[in-house]
């Protein structure tokens, strides 16, 4: 699979506050109220995650929750990213 370009990276990020790309990667930093929210976020995408078998690079500190996400297999950001980043911004937004 072909990874995005640059200017195919950027269009999909116009739908995306607070995402920028870095590399080959898109990135994004959650900040929740406590550490027991940002673990509840992540035991929450989870279920997603599986589902569409497809997983993010993230690091957790306390409250954060840093977020990169790129298609290994593709070596870049395909469509797979996208659709993940928009379930993370559902899922971050009823935290
Ligand atoms: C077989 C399975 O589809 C692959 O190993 C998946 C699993 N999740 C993945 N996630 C990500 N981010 N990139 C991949 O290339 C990838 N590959």
């Amino acid at each position: 699979m072909t990874p995005f370009s640059d200017d195919q990276i950027e269009t999909a990020l116009t739908g995306l506050p607070g995402w920028s790309q870095e590399g080959e990667a898109i990135v994004k930093s959650y900040e929740f109220a406590d550490f027991d929210a940002a673990i509840a976020f992540i035991n929450r995408a989870s279920g997603c995650i599986n589902e569409l078998d497809h997983h993010p690079e993230w690091t957790n500190v306390y409250n954060r929750v840093d977020i990169r996400l790129l298609s290994h297999d593709a070596g870049g950001v395909t469509n797979r990213d996208v659709q993940l980043a928009r379930i993370l911004e559902r899922l971050a937004a009823a935290s």
